[in-house]
């Protein structure tokens, strides 16, 4: 089903500090997706100095196979929007219980999180739990719908009524009757 998304992608949705859980830096970096679904993390201090060459860190990949073979007894991972989660010290706090996040361990959990309808309290909180990204290979295309959108908006840009000739020529016309009508 859809990808509100998005979230992030195009809007340039940013992802807090969460590759090095508890801290770090904490608000000072951010996880950033691109279109494609690439994750890196830029420092907010480099963003307030754009000559200065953005310090992008690599963040841990993974394939769709490693994470489904994950040993999901241990540790509850999976994907969101292609950014992988580890929410084991989250499960008993999940405001939706531990059992719904555990039944998708190792799975690709995005649908199931749009269905639900997260808070943005909640996905600002999932930044949290951030340890990686997919491989570019095994990512899917986000925000398909808005993507789509755009395409028809571009082509109705080449049409006739979304020129600027329309509106003069309905304004010549209008004249034209109200002059002769009223005249
Ligand atoms: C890191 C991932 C996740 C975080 C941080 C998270 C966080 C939260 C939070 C804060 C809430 C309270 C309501 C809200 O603020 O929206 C919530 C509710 C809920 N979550 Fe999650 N969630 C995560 C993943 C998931 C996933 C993968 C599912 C799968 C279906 C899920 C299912 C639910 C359900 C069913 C509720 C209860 C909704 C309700 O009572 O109306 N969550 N979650």
């Amino acid at each position: 089903m859809k990808k509100y998304m998005s979230w992030r992608a195009q809007a340039g949705r940013q992802w807090g500090c969460a590759a090095r859980r508890g801290g770090g830096r904490g608000a000072r970096d951010a996880l950033r997706t691109d279109s494609a679904g690439r994750v890196s993390r830029h420092s907010s201090v480099s963003r307030s100095a754009p000559s200065t060459p953005r310090a992008a860190m690599t963040v841990k990949q993974y394939t769709r196979e490693e994470i489904s073979k994950w040993d999901t007894k241990k540790e509850n991972v999976f994907i969101i929007d292609n950014v992988v989660y580890n929410v084991t010290e989250f499960l008993d706090e999940h405001p939706g219980g531990h059992e719904v996040l555990v039944n998708l361990a190792g799975k690709d959990a995005s649908e199931d999180f749009d269905d639900v309808g997260h808070s943005l309290d909640a996905k600002e909180l999932m930044k949290k739990y951030v340890v990686g990204e997919l491989v570019e290979a095994d990512r899917v295309q986000l925000q398909k719908r808005h993507v789509a959108w755009e395409d028809s908006k571009v082509e109705g840009d080449t049409g006739f009524t979304s020129s600027w000739k329309f509106p003069v020529l309905l304004g010549i016309v209008v004249t034209v009757l109200y002059s002769y009508l009223f005249g």
